[in-house]
């Protein structure tokens, strides 16, 4: 037998056992949930979809069940299927799964202070703590009269410009958020204040999609790559530079109208007075703002956009949907919050929006602090756990032709599910939406009534009708078209609509002149073109009105 030398025999060792360290990683261990086949040392990373990951998702989910695992090199992503798996990880098991993976590019644009992504631990409660306060339900019906009053504002512009409609529903959502948050409303989107925040929007949408910045948080060697040989270093030092900016100038508003004596009492404003109570520094303030107004304005607008795309391609909705306004609110005002419990088939088409485009159909992923078990399956500490949405919004075993908008499946059933399905088992189902356990959205109550009006208001003023080209050949539209978002939203699309009558036209344009004195509050510093665009608004109409 050859001999070798001691040295090269342990040499040898060490090379085999990291070699069979090295083939470990990637590899799925026996006692994780199932899923797709992994390769060595890279896992499932060829596997991961770079777009609308929902949808492959979605394909998994029906072959493995209720629970899915990816490898993700060394990292493990876990997928919940079911509702009753989302209520064990997250609502049970919501002392260990209430922290966020590392999201390092968002956390480095947003000083880590954005509430959405930080990790859990003392900031995050005490910026949780102080957005509650705003968002709890009994607060938010001191937002009411910002929502009837946006409202007016989103069904007058309908009328005037009514090709914009994609544009004006981001406007609400906008407005609403920024009035309640930083006291300052937003009159058209060609405004300064709109741009920033869509800019701000797109910046961290563009971020948390897989493949614009290298996967540092699975190796985080790529920080240490200077900035003259990455692109996205530059993107992400200007972005921050953005945010940065058009947030400490929103924040220095509100210290401005308090030094003043001229407050509306906006979020921001009750922050900076009690930020000794709260423990809230500026800067904090500053980007709890962001972590409100962003996600407030793009979830309520893409349900908006969605809601009118899925009207436009379903006519005999709208028209079942309008015979009950009419005989619950009738023609002679608009309807309000109070009348939705007299409008079952609304409610219904609310949901159906809701479940047949959920905002964020994969929600925000969270991670876990501590190894723990389901059903028998190991979910190993530090994985990121995602809430297939999508998935259980259009699982066949819960709901029947789940790709069909039929909002009559809500008035037969209150979970819009199949008869033999047992409701005690999925009560969550709904509110999936907004996701689940501790991080479970803080703006629910204020987003929930805010689509829930429009819906109704929008159904009591308009036709919705498909549009048509120069040479009067009707534009189909396309209701599977989706932006390649995160959020689900629409591309953008024609439509025509039109107020369902003159006496509508007037009461909503009366309503819009009611609701200057509530939106007047918020118009403290508007720009020169704004001010001129709210003087025409009135104008025009008055005219309607009064002539
Ligand atoms: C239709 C309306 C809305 C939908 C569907 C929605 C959906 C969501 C979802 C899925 C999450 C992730 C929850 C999780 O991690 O499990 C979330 C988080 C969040 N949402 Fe919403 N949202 C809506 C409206 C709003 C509004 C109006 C605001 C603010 C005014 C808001 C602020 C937030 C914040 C700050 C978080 C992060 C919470 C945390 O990490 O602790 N959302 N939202």
């Amino acid at each position: 037998m050859p001999s070798i030398s001691p040295f090269a025999a342990v040499t040898t060792a060490i090379a085999v056992g990291g070699i069979v360290e090295l083939l470990r990683i990637g590899r799925r261990d026996s006692d994780l949930p199932p899923g797709p086949p992994t390769k060595p040392v890279v896992g499932n990373l060829p596997d991961f979809p770079l777009s609308e990951p929902h949808l492959r998702f979605a394909e998994w989910a029906k072959k493995y069940g209720e629970i899915f695992s990816l490898k993700m090199a060394n990292g493990t992503i876990v997928v919940l299927n079911t509702p009753q798996a989302v209520r064990f990880v997250l609502d049970t098991k919501n002392s260990v799964t209430a922290d966020r993976p590392d999201f390092f590019v968002i956390n480095y644009v947003t000083s880590n202070l954005h509430l959405g992504f930080i990790k859990y631990g003392p900031t995050w409660r005490t910026l949780r703590k102080a957005a509650t306060e705003i968002l709890n339900v009994k607060a938010c019906t001191r937002h009411l009269p910002i929502q009837y009053a946006e409202s007016a504002q989103l069904l007058y512009d309908l009328v005037m410009e009514p090709e914009e409609h994609y544009t004006l529903c981001h406007r609400y959502s906008s407005s609403v958020v920024m009035s309640i948050v930083f006291g300052q409303r937003i009159p058209q989107m060609s405004s300064q204040l709109a741009k920033g925040l869509a800019q701000n929007s797109a910046d961290l949408d563009h971020l948390v999609k897989p493949g614009n910045t290298p996967p540092i948080d699975l190796i985080p060697a790529f920080k240490y790559i200077p900035e003259r040989w990455a692109k996205w270093k530059t993107f992400c030092n200007e972005s921050r530079d953005r945010h940065r900016d058009y947030y400490d100038d929103l924040v220095g508003g509100c210290e401005r109208r308090l030094q003043n004596g001229t407050g509306n009492g906006c979020f921001i404003e009750t922050l900076l007075e009690r930020k000794e109570e709260l423990g809230t520094t500026r800067e904090m303030i500053m980007y709890l703002g962001e972590a409100l107004v962003e996600p407030g304005s793009d979830s309520t607008k893409t349900f908006l956009q969605n809601l009118i795309l899925l009207l436009l391609t379903h006519p005999h909705v709208q028209e079942k949907a309008k015979n009950e306004l009419d005989k619950v609110v009738g023609t002679d005002r608009l309807p309000t919050l109070d009348d939705i419990k007299d409008l079952p088939y609304i409610k219904a088409v609310h949901d159906e929006v809701n479940r047949l485009r959920p905002f964020g159909p994969l929600g925000l992923p969270h991670s876990a602090s501590e190894e723990f078990h389901y059903n028998n399956y190991r979910i190993p500490k530090d994985s990121t756990i995602f809430i297939n949405v999508w998935a259980i919004y259009h699982d066949e075993n819960l709901f029947d032709e789940p790709n069909t908008f039929n909002p009559d499946r809500y008035l037969s059933n209150p979970l819009g599910v199949k008869d033999d399905v047992d409701i005690k088992e999925i009560s969550n189902i709904k509110d999936l939406v907004f996701g689940a356990g501790r991080r479970v959205c803080p703006g629910m109550h204020l987003g929930k009534s805010s689509i829930i009006l429009n819906t109704a208001r929008i159904l009591w003023a308009f036709d919705i009708l498909k549009a048509k080209n120069a040479d009067g050949s009707v534009i189909e539209p396309n209701f599977m078209d989706c932006h390649p978002t995160s959020s689900n939203a629409p591309a953008p699309f024609k439509c025509d609509i039109r107020p369902r009558s003159d006496k509508h036209k007037q009461l909503i344009c009366r309503e819009f002149l009611d609701a200057m004195t509530t939106t007047s509050l918020f118009e403290q510093e508007l720009m020169d073109a704004d001010k001129e665009f709210m003087r025409n608004a009135r104008v025009k109409a008055e005219h309607v009105v009064f002539e």
